[in-house]
């Protein structure tokens, strides 16, 4: 049974995906509510207000993935959560259309002076002359941030016959020219907007993007809107450009703290206000709510998930054709881990043949985490490869080449270690299955499954018979038995594959016979 924990609120409709699996029991408190299980479940799905913090992933270790019913995953500690192994995904555009309404919607209240008129009505007066504002045709849209939302309320801005001037530097030509932008750096647009809105993610180098020096280069005059993360727009600086009258007006939805207390901006008339309202919406809450639902199902059915934060995005189409590979992968690590039982410095893969066109990132994490498995205690898996890897130190790389020794494809690779260096190679069979096809410098072909014996000998008449007598005397049946060799009387090896794993007492006895060098035990 999978143990849910649903933290914040969340659409009832939208979770309706997992409420009809069998296997998944969903449990709806809060994580203080839930302190004493919080160490029984296996996913977490959150809105904003759960702060996924390093502490609390400590106090769930079953914890597998975390669902974020939203865009913004700065209440997640993204790089503690990589570091336990922990998948963690959002609901990418389910509220795309809400939050860009909202923008837009916040951009005619705060021209039109829509609140403050309100009140006054509310208020029981009649004041026209107080609330003249500005139309929006024939403005200057600054977007600073042209993603999903960025790109919606460009659409709307356009309908409402306004310019639209953006600053986004992964924004392509093609891409402004088909939405009918024009792109600019970000001091353009600083200077020529009549309204900026920004809607970038809350980054390193997107907190405080509008503070003192870029506020000084704006219009006077100028509308600003922050409908994405408090923090874009800095709250304290702002204070000045408000009182001086540079700013004409200031709409947001989100603040640096949330709730934002008893915050000076509160105070000034021309800037108004939502509570964090931008995908409150019926429809973007049961949107965003189906994604991550329907993602946490694929993800515990072992199907691919689409929009994780901390793991490469992959299609169904791709996952299927990569599944294969992403065995074979997990494999080579698992075996060239064990046969490397020592300090190694770098790992270097190559693919060959059909393989070499796939997504081999998603490959090579698999390969990097079946060869880690045995080597650290902690949970280790595509999420967290690469971080363990680099914080043992061990680096690695992919290649691409034509070399497929005859197969179809192979995925080769090779182990740096002290004063050793290990290959390894494996191709895939379709309807076959994976064989290894290279083994430290000796062909042979050996399936990759279960209890494995490595024995590496002198080529000598008689060997087969002498290591089968050791296993007969300890009841150790083989299932399969390959042999190679480098060249006749030279290197040689076998690979059996056993019904169990064989103790101590047998690798001892097999190493006491001439002419063997080395005994390994292999599990695949
Ligand atoms: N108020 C609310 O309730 C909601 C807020 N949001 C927030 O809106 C923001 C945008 O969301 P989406 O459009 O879905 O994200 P997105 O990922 O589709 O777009 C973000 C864009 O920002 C650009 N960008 C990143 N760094 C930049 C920089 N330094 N300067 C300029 N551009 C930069 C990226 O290239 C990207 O095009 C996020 O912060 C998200 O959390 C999203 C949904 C609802
Ligand atoms: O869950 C919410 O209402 C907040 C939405 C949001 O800010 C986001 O998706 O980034």
């Amino acid at each position: 049974m999978v143990r849910v924990l649903v933290s914040d609120a969340i659409s009832e409709e939208g979770l309706a995906p997992l409420r009809t699996s069998a296997h998944i029991d969903i449990v709806q408190k809060n994580v203080s509510e839930a302190e004493d299980e919080l160490h029984t479940f296996d996913a977490l799905l959150v809105r904003s207000a759960t702060k996924v913090t390093e502490e609390l992933l400590a106090k769930m270790p079953k914890l597998k993935i975390v669902g974020r019913a939203g865009v913004g995953v700065d209440n997640i500690d993204v790089d503690a959560a990589t570091k336990r192994g922990i998948v963690v995904i959002n609901a990418p555009n389910g509220n795309t259309i809400s939050a860009a309404e909202h923008t837009f919607a916040m951009m005619a209240a705060l021209v039109r002076r829509i609140p403050q008129a309100h009140i006054s009505v509310k208020s029981r007066e009649w004041n026209r002359s107080a609330f003249v504002g500005n139309e929006l045709f024939g403005k200057k849209l600054g977007i600073i941030g042209f993603g999903r939302i960025g790109s919606e309320v460009a659409k709307r801005a356009r309908a409402f016959g306004m310019t639209v001037h953006v600053f986004d530097p992964f924004l392509t030509k093609e891409r402004a020219e088909k939405l009918g932008v024009s792109i600019h750096s970000l001091d353009e647009v600083l200077a020529v907007a009549d309204i900026i809105t920004v809607h970038t993610p809350l980054t390193k180098e997107t907190r405080g993007l509008l503070g003192t020096e870029n506020l000084a280069k704006t219009k006077k005059g100028v509308y600003l809107i922050n409908c994405a993360r408090g923090g874009i727009i800095d709250e304290q600086t702002l204070i000045p450009f408000l009182e001086s009258g540079h700013v004409a007006g200031v709409a947001l939805d989100v603040f640096e703290q949330e709730p934002p207390g008893d915050h000076p901006l509160l105070a000034f008339d021309n800037v108004i206000v939502t509570p964090h309202l931008g995908a409150s919406t019926v429809e973007a809450q049961l949107n965003v709510a189906t994604q991550v639902a329907e993602e946490l199902l694929h993800f515990f059915e072992g199907q691919p998930v689409t929009s994780s934060i901390n793991l490469p995005a992959l299609s169904k189409d791709v996952y299927e054709k990569i599944q294969a590979f992403y065995h074979l992968g997990r494999k080579l690590g698992l075996i060239a881990s064990q046969f490397m039982n020592i300090p190694v410095q770098e790992l270097s893969v190559t693919y060959a043949g059909t393989v070499a066109d796939l997504e081999t990132t998603y490959i090579t994490r698999s390969l990097l985490a079946g060869f880690l498995r045995p080597r650290v205690a902690s949970t280790v898996n595509e999420v967290n490869a690469a971080m363990v890897a680099k914080e043992r130190g061990i680096t690695y790389g992919e290649k691409f080449s034509d070399e497929t020794h005859g197969y179809a494809n192979c995925i080769s690779l090779t182990v740096h270690g002290e004063n050793k260096t290990f290959t390894i190679k494996g191709t895939h069979v379709p309807n076959y299955g994976d064989r290894i096809v290279h083994f430290d410098g000796v062909t042979i072909d050996f399936a990759p499954e279960g209890h494995l014996l490595y024995i590496q000998h002198h080529d000598r008449p008689g060997m087969i018979g002498k290591v089968g007598n050791v296993l007969g005397a300890h009841n150790v049946n083989i299932a399969t038995m390959q042999v190679g060799r480098q060249e006749a009387g030279g290197k040689a090896m076998m690979i059996l594959s056993l019904d169990k794993p064989v103790d101590d007492a047998v690798l001892k006895a097999l190493a006491q016979i001439d002419d063997i060098e080395t005994v390994k035990r292999l599990e695949a």
